[in-house]
């Protein structure tokens, strides 16, 4: 640390500072990290053993890390999932499987529950240096209830993929799928496509299918329920962009509200886009990410040693007051690019992260809280109950400590 010329505490003989996240809550480990933003300024480094982590706030530093074609390596923290999601790319939704979870309608589902488990164990590891080292969280109870969550997770998958590809059986010579169950001929969901993909001459064997399933079934849903929330959140305190929302919905769809939107008018919805943006902004699903330097790197006079993990805070950088004027308030309009007031530099907002590892399930997520936030509010007026911002966790996903808490007054009731 001593040859680094990056800021930071000074670590201890061994430990580094990783005796200080022993204790540490979910909910305070955004708060130290901002703290040491404070102390040390948008570039600084902590120790956790021997390891070295680089954490970065600012456009300036993150631009040409994120951009860089060669700096694409995933952190440290990253290989806790591996024992889920293999090395899968991080990915995708229920829906493109074909095959239903029934995530929504049964919370009590194993799935789901098993879901919750592995998430919960993933961020500890990631939060607690002590658990994440291997030899330790081994002896931990975690591990066994890590190992009955995989099990019950990589059966279904398992047994979705057994499924799929014995419905491709019917597949005509074409590739045709003339039973499709969406009703839809020509067509092949997201796992048709890998069980009938061929890389080589030769068919993705079972387990590297089952690893980017499980990796979609990850990034695909938890993401974008936490964009839900906090945009339903964000517009409690608003019902003047709620009715501005609505306003929109009647321009686009005419006054029969509840006919389904095509994806043309999803894309017409510009005033809705900057509201879930903004949105984002202040609670981005994803507020940390991580990129490990396989190489010494210099990054705008960083020197960032071989096996550095470098984080990039989402996070710290959308609220931070350089980049976002008075960033505490809620203002979609920023996101105008037409507007002068829009954000200064195109990588101060990156809750879909940028360059060659940003969200590929990006545009797919911005029709999904469209079409949701949407249906919220042209059947219900949202009403706050907090009065206080909640705690919040980065917990794989951001997380408010007590649940995102709302309101909902049906629109066409006087109750
Ligand atoms: C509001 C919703 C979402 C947000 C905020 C979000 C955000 C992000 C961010 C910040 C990354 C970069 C992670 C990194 O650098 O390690 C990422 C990666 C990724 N996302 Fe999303 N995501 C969302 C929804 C989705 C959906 C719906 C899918 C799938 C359909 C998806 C699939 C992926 C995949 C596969 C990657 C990894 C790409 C790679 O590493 O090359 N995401 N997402």
């Amino acid at each position: 640390w001593q040859e680094c010329n990056i800021p930071g505490p000074l670590p201890l003989p061994l430990l580094g500072f990783a005796h200080n996240l022993i204790m540490i809550k979910p909910s305070g480990f955004l708060p130290l990290l901002h703290r040491f933003k404070m102390e040390y300024g948008d570039a600084f480094r902590v120790h956790l053993f021997h390891n070295p982590y680089v954490i970065l706030s600012h456009p300036k530093y993150v631009e040409p890390l994120v951009s860089h074609s060669e700096l694409i390596t995933k952190g440290r923290s990253y290989s806790f999932l591996r024992p889920w999601l293999g090395d899968g790319l991080l990915t995708s939704t229920e829906s493109i499987m074909g095959v239903s979870i029934e995530a929504q309608t049964n919370s009590e589902s194993e799935y789901v529950k098993a879901i919750e488990t592995v998430a919960k164990i993933v961020s500890l590891r990631m939060r607690n240096p002590f658990a994440g080292e291997e030899t330790i969280f081994r002896l931990l109870r975690h591990k066994k209830a890590q190992d009955e969550a995989l099990g019950v997770l990589h059966s279904q998958t398992q047994k979705v993929i057994k499924m799929r590809r014995e419905e491709l059986k019917n597949v005509n010579k074409s590739g045709v799928n003339e039973q499709s169950d969406n009703g839809i001929k020509n067509k092949h969901d997201f796992l048709d496509l890998l069980l009938l993909s061929t890389i080589d001459g030769k068919k993705i064997d079972d387990q590297h299918v089952r690893e980017e399933v499980d990796t979609f079934m990850f990034e695909g849903h938890d993401t974008t329920t936490s964009g839900i929330s906090f945009t339903l959140y964000c517009l409690a305190k608003h019902p003047e962009m709620q009715e501005k929302i609505l306003e929109e919905q009647r321009r686009i769809l005419g006054q029969n509200l509840d006919r389904d939107p095509s994806y043309v008018d999803l894309k017409e919805m510009k005033y809705l886009e900057l509201v879930i943006k903004e949105s984002l902004r202040m609670y981005p699903s994803v507020p940390l990410i991580e990129r490990l330097m396989v190489k010494d790197t210099e990054i705008a006079g960083l020197k960032l040693r071989k096996g550095t993990s470098v984080l990039v805070n989402i996070m710290e950088m959308h609220r931070h007051p350089e980049l976002y004027d008075n960033p505490f308030e809620f203002r979609p309009e920023r996101h105008d690019t037409a507007s002068a007031n829009s954000a200064k530099n195109a990588f101060s907002w990156l809750a879909f992260s940028a360059g060659p590892r940003n969200c590929i399930g990006q545009k797919f997520a911005m029709m999904e809280l469209k079409i949701t936030v949407a249906s919220v509010i042209k059947n219900f007026t949202v009403l706050p109950v907090d009065v206080e911002e909640p705690g919040l966790c980065a917990e794989l996903i951001l997380r408010s400590e007590v649940g995102v808490n709302i309101k909902l007054k049906p629109r066409n009731k006087t109750c």
